[in-house]
């Protein structure tokens, strides 16, 4: 399908407000955020003079994700800061993981209470790899006894088909890092059912899925097509990839499931299922984790001129109507 055609369609309700305006300074500031490692600048970003930090990274952008054709903006990230890079998209940077950790827990708390509040329920969507191991300081105190955990409704990304007790599986991964030290009840917790092929458990996610929209659980999205998760948490892999959809693989355009099944990933195991990119863009909060040296060449074509359509999957992120926050690390951003 046609790049425009398709973007189209996955942003049915783009308009002008969602584009990025022409920026005299470069970005959008906005008010401080009150965390201990980022600060939101207000226009000295590019000269590092918040902060106290001598590190400016910067690149000329014609696309951000979501972004009109034509828009022209200088996405700039110094250590400790926080950016806006158009209405809906920030880009937070962090001197090391551990401090990313330490933003990312009262990020996730906050999202969570507020979904509670709102709902009575919070769904978030967690991915494999690397993005585990920053969630730790959610099962600390003071996240551990003031989060709701018995109203959590989580689901994944994106799944390895493999045994849930296997060592690729992304179940388990967040099981041992995360899920067995927090009292989620167990029905909650929606994993792949591992007994079947790729195809059929795909099809069995998205039942599930469709399920737990029958009871509310997860609403839908605007035009009543996709589910709308409260929170997707994704990680970048070095080729750009997020959850499984991979770079210029057929799957990076499909629409019309929820679910989807791959039998060929790039990145072993072969057999995974994944959320289809509709669905990632249809939540109302989207943050990818992205650490490490790495990331450094995908993170500066996300944030980079425009690419053929699924050269970098992660570039295609762009909530309809939601926020996506980018959590980087400053290896990550080193080529910005
Ligand atoms: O295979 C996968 O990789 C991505 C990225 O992992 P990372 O270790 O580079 O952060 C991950 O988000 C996805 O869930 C996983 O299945």
């Amino acid at each position: 399908m046609e790049f425009h055609g398709l973007r189209a369609l996955l942003r049915p309700n783009l308009t002008s407000s969602h584009l990025i305006p022409s920026l005299p300074s470069g970005f959008l500031p906005s008010s401080c955020i009150s965390s201990p490692h980022v600060k939101v600048l207000k226009n000295s970003v590019q000269s590092g003079l918040c902060c106290g930090s001598p590190r400016v990274f910067s690149t000329r952008i014609g696309l951000v994700p979501g972004s009109s054709k034509n828009s022209r903006v200088r996405v700039s990230a110094s250590m400790g800061t926080s950016t806006q890079v158009r209405e809906g998209v920030e880009l937070k940077v962090y001197e090391t993981v551990k401090q990313l950790g330490e933003d990312l827990a009262p990020y996730v708390a906050d999202i969570s209470k507020s979904s509670i509040d709102a709902r009575g329920v919070f769904s978030i969507v967690l991915s494999g790899g690397s993005l585990i191991s920053t969630m730790g300081k959610l099962v600390e105190e003071p996240f551990l006894g003031k989060i709701d955990w018995s109203q959590w409704h989580v689901f994944w990304a994106d799944e390895r088909v493999v045994p849930l007790e296997h060592p690729d599986s992304n179940y388990k991964l967040a099981l041992d890092g995360l899920l067995s030290k927090v009292p989620i009840p167990p029905a909650n917790v929606h994993a792949l059912n591992d007994k079947l092929k790729p195809r059929e458990a795909a099809e069995d996610y998205e039942s599930v899925l469709k399920q737990l929209a029958d009871k509310k659980v997860l609403p839908l999205d605007a035009g009543g097509n996709y589910p709308r998760f409260d929170l997707i948490l994704l990680g970048m892999g070095p080729d750009g990839h997020l959850a499984s959809l991979f770079p210029n693989h057929p799957l990076v355009s499909k629409t019309d499931t929820w679910v989807a099944s791959i039998e060929d990933s790039p990145k072993p195991p072969p057999e995974r299922i994944t959320l289809t990119l509709p669905v990632i863009n249809a939540a109302e909060n989207v943050a990818f984790v992205a650490t490490g040296s790495g990331k450094a060449d995908k993170l500066k074509l996300v944030f980079g001129g425009d690419l053929p359509f699924g050269e970098v999957p992660a570039k295609l992120v762009s909530p309809v109507n939601g926020k996506l926050v980018w959590f980087a690390d400053k290896d990550a951003v080193s080529k910005l």
